[in-house]
Order: structure tokens, then sequence, then C-alpha cells
């Protein structure tokens, strides 16, 4: 039994399949979940021709076609036709395809291996499952506490994504994944974007230049990046209109709308955790197969166990997690590979979570950054490269601007992690993860040769400068 079906439910469901048991899977909302109708899919729709216009105006030639603006009705019509108009049927008959029962509800656990269903219509019926109870209930947005803030009406990540108008004036809050990436879009749709940032710089869980880069860009472009600034109470008169932000120190801004994009909270708050000893609201704590720290049973995956909160990471846990119920139901804990990098162990959860941030430019990176390996107590190495160096980006778009680090192992001579920022960047990204989860030594990424001239000669330039 899977409770929610997001991309992770949909993946654990269809791995159990796979491994010969039956499954059956809940949803109170659309069946593709957050995912793919109010965050990874509608904002990729926003931003895709953000960004395809700004390569192209670093491309002699073809500048001059694309001075215009956005035809910003064009780019909401086109969000709207990847988010299948906010329709599942497509979902759904993929899940019949694959002999699955889905049951239109809240589902709550209700004592071991219990689901309790809640239909639309205020039926309730209790399914029992054979082997494993897995939740998948994703997240929320989550909003900080600030006078004045739940009669603003702010817009969180749902709205953002949803939107058919860009306003005039859009006040972002928080530098985190979500605030860079709508800052984008809406700036690039015609809105004067103000960012709140209440630390140091953007994106904070990755390397620092890569935020860096980000904020200057968007400070170019014409944005207002606002580091260090905390945000203390938010006024809108009667709930609609112009929203004032105001700012610790006395200052304020104006906005036609208040994005808050301050991260998330598990979705736990009413789902039974209870009835099995665990709190209601926390993220569930998991082991490297994915089950509930304690249970037998229970099984956490995708973002609700609070390790990578990313569609991918989520539905690479789910592969894990349904061969791993497939495993135990056929013969017992004895049955599992556990070990690094086995079968049933999410190991790149620790040692290569990857993610691309499809801001102008693009921010990437897989593994660990060169704080958290020192933290880890490795002897690392870090190698950096401005990207101008390489042939293939002066190609890619004239007067290129990026960066890119190798964090290296030096007692293993493998590289721990890799962070890339600069047009086109994201899909260098899959290269690193290779070379990160497969533990390649640099002798042998030496013989890995990049085709002259693409973005791809970054390895060379940064192994050239690892061996000096
Ligand atoms: C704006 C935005 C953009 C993003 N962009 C990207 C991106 O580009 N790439 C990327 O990798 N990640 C991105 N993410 C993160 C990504 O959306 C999540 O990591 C992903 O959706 C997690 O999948 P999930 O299945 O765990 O949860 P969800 O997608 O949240 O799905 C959970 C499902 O469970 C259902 N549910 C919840 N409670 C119950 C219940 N009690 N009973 C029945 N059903 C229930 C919900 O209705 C929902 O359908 C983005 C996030 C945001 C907010
Ligand atoms: N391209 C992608 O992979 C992608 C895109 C969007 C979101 N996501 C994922 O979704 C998750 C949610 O993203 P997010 O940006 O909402 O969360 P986040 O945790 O990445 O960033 C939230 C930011 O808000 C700041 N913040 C928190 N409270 C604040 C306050 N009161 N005032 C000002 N700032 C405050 C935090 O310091 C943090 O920098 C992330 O884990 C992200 O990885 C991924």
């Amino acid at each position: 039994m899977v409770i929610g079906a997001g991309p992770v439910g949909e993946n654990v469901v269809d791995r159990v399949r796979a491994g010969g048991l039956t499954a059956a899977i809940v949803e109170s909302e659309l069946i593709g979940g957050e995912c793919s109708y109010w965050a990874c899919m509608p904002s990729k729709a926003l931003l895709r021709p953000a960004i395809a216009r700004s390569d192209a105006r670093k491309v002699a030639g073809l500048r001059e076609s694309v001075y215009g603006p956005l035809d910003a009705m064009e780019v909401f019509a086109h969000r709207d036709k990847v988010v299948g108009h906010w329709k599942d049927g497509g979902q759904v008959d993929w899940l019949d395809s694959i002999d699955v029962r889905v049951f239109r509800g809240h589902g709550r656990l209700h004592g071991p291996r219990k689901v309790e269903v809640t239909s639309p219509e205020g039926e309730r019926h209790v399914l029992t499952a054979r082997h494993a109870v897995a939740v998948c209930t994703g997240t929320r947005a989550l909003l900080p506490e600030l006078p004045g803030l739940p009669a603003a009406h702010p817009w969180t990540s749902r709205e953002a994504t949803s939107s058919d108008r860009v306003p005039e004036r859009l006040v972002v809050v928080g530098g985190g994944v979500v605030g860079v990436e709508m800052a984008t879009a809406y700036q690039a749709l015609g809105a004067k974007v103000t960012l709140l940032v209440r630390g140091g710089g953007l994106l904070p869980r990755m390397e620092p230049f890569l935020g860096e880069h980000v904020a200057a860009a968007l400070t170019a472009r014409g944005a207002d990046v606002r580091t260090d600034t905390a945000v203390s109470a938010v006024v809108r008169d009667g709930g609609t209109g112009p929203v004032t932000v105001l700012l610790e120190g006395g200052d304020h801004v104006e906005g036609d709308e208040v994005l808050f994009a301050t991260g998330r909270k598990p979705r736990t708050e009413d789902i039974g955790l209870e009835t099995v000893g665990l709190a209601p609201g926390s993220w569930l704590d998991v082991d490297d197969s994915l089950r509930v720290t304690g249970s037998d049973w229970l099984y956490a995956v995708g973002d609700v166990n609070h390790r990578a909160l990313m569609t991918h990471q989520g539905k690479y846990q789910a592969r894990i997690a349904g061969a791993a119920i497939a495993a135990r139901a056929q013969g017992g804990d004895s049955a599992l590979d556990t070990g690094r990098w086995g079968a049933h162990a999410a190991t790149a959860d620790h040692a290569a979570v990857t993610q691309v941030v499809f801001s102008d430019p693009e921010a990437a990176a897989v593994g660990l950054t060169l704080a958290e390996a020192e933290r880890a107590g490795y002897r690392v190495r870090a190698v950096d490269l401005d990207m101008r160096s390489v042939a293939g980006a002066g190609l890619y778009a004239q007067g290129y601007r990026g960066h890119a680090r190798m964090v290296v192992d030096l007692d293993r001579e493998v590289v721990l992690g890799a962070a890339f920022v600069g047009p086109g960047i994201g899909e260098l990204l899959h290269s690193a993860t290779v070379a990160v989860t497969g533990e390649v030594p640099i002798a042998r990424l030496w013989h890995a040769v990049p085709a002259y001239p693409t973005l791809s000669e970054a390895w060379l330039r940064l192994l050239e400068a690892y061996r000096g």
C-alpha cells in the first residue's frame, strides 16, 4: 500500500509490481503529485523560454532577432499544456496499465500495516497491506510566522507556478532554489523583481560561487537582490492590491505580489502517525532501504524523509525501496544487499545527490561541496576553473561567464563532488555524477576524452589543473 501518488509513490508501486507483488495507491489530489502540477514541470515550462532567449542573446547574428519581450500569455498557455491542464487522466491510465489499484481520497495509517482511506464523499475503508506500507506524501510550502502574513495572501510555489498573470512588481522572500528559479522566470516575463535573502548569498546549500554568479546575473538584468535582509512583517490592506513587506531595521519594499519561498514542511500532520507510535507533523527517519527506523513494515520515500528533496532523488529511493520490499517479501532481511552501493541501499543519498538549478546561468552540483568534504574528515583538494578557458564555452555564448570546481579525495584520488555554473551547464552534470558514483580514479578519468569544442572540455582543464 502506498500513500501519496506523486512521482515517488508512482515509482514505488511500479517497482514492487516489477518485483512480483500486488500494489495499491491512495491519492487525495492529482496522480502525479506536486512535481507534475505545481513544481518541477510548470516551473521548468516557465523557465525554458527565459533561458533559451538569454542564450540566444549571446550568439552573434541571432541576438538582434530576440530582443523583444517574451509573450507571457503564450508561455502560460504552454505551461498549461505541460501540466495537462491540471488533469491526471494520463497518469491514471498508466497505473491501470501496470495493474495498480488507485484509491481516491485521504490516506491515514490505522495501526500496523493498515491504511484508512476517506473518499471525497466521506466514505471510509480500511485496507490491510500484506507486506508493507510506504508513505510518499511529500511536502508543502512552509510559511514563517510573521505579523500580517496570512491576511496578505502571499504566493507560495503553488501560486507562482500556476499563475496566469505577471505582477508588475514581485517581491520574492527566500534565496533557495524556488526563490531563485521563480525570480528568474518572473523577471524574464517582465516583472520588476526584488529578492530578499536572509543569509549572505543565494543557493546556500551549494558551493558559494554558484549563488554569486546567479546573483550577479539577476542584478545585471535589473533585479534588486538584497542579502542579509530579514522580513519582520507584511501589510496588505483588505488582502488585495499592493503589498508592503517590512524589513528588520525599518526599511520596506512594495510589490503587487509577494512570494514566500522559505522552505518546505512534511505532509505528515494528518496521516495517522500517532497510531503507530510516531509524531504527527514530523519528517520520517529511514535507513538506507528507506524503511522507517524501528519498523519492519513501514517505509517513507521521497521528500517526506527529508534526505534529498528532488524528484529524481525520490524516484531513485523509490527504485531501491520497491526492490527492498519485494526482496523482503520473498526472503526476509537476509535476501537484501544493503552494502555500500548495494541493490537495496540508497547510497547516493549520502555520496552523490545531484541537482540542477534552472536559473540563468544554470547551476549544477553532485556529491560533496569542499566544506562538506572537509567536515566529513576527507583529505581533499579543490580544483577551480574559470569556464572562459574552455573553447566550447566561448562558442556556446559570447562573453561566456562560468566557473567549475572539482573536489578530489587525495587519499583515493577520486572525485567526491563537482559543481558548475554557466549557460548550458546543466547537461554537463551527468558526466560528473558518473565519475562520483563510479569512484573513477583520476588516472582513469585522464583517458575519458571530452569532444572538442564542447563545454565538457571543462573536465580536461580540471584534470590538467589537478595534475599540474
Ligand atoms: C517550485 C518547485 C520546483 C521544483 N522543481 C524541481 C525540479 O526541477 N527538479 C526536481 O528534481 N525537483 C524539483 N522540485 C522538488 C520536487 O517537486 C519534489 O522533490 C517532488 O515533488 C517530491 O516527490 P514526492 O512524490 O515525494 O512528493 P509530492 O510530489 O509532493 O507528492 C506527494 C503526493 O502525496 C499526496 N498526498 C499527501 N498526503 C496524502 C494523504 N494523506 N493521502 C493521500 N494522498 C496524499 C499529495 O496530494 C501528492 O500528490 C521542485 C519543488 C518546487 C516546490
Ligand atoms: N531545480 C530543482 O532541483 C529544484 C527546484 C525547486 C525546488 N527544489 C527543491 O525543493 C525544495 C524547496 O525549495 P525552497 O527554495 O522552498 O527551499 P530551500 O530550503 O532550498 O530554501 C529556502 C530558503 O529560504 C530561506 N528562509 C527560510 N525562512 C526564511 C524567512 N523567514 N525569511 C527569509 N528567508 C527564509 C532559507 O534560509 C533558505 O535559503 C528544496 O529542497 C529544493 O531542492 C528543487
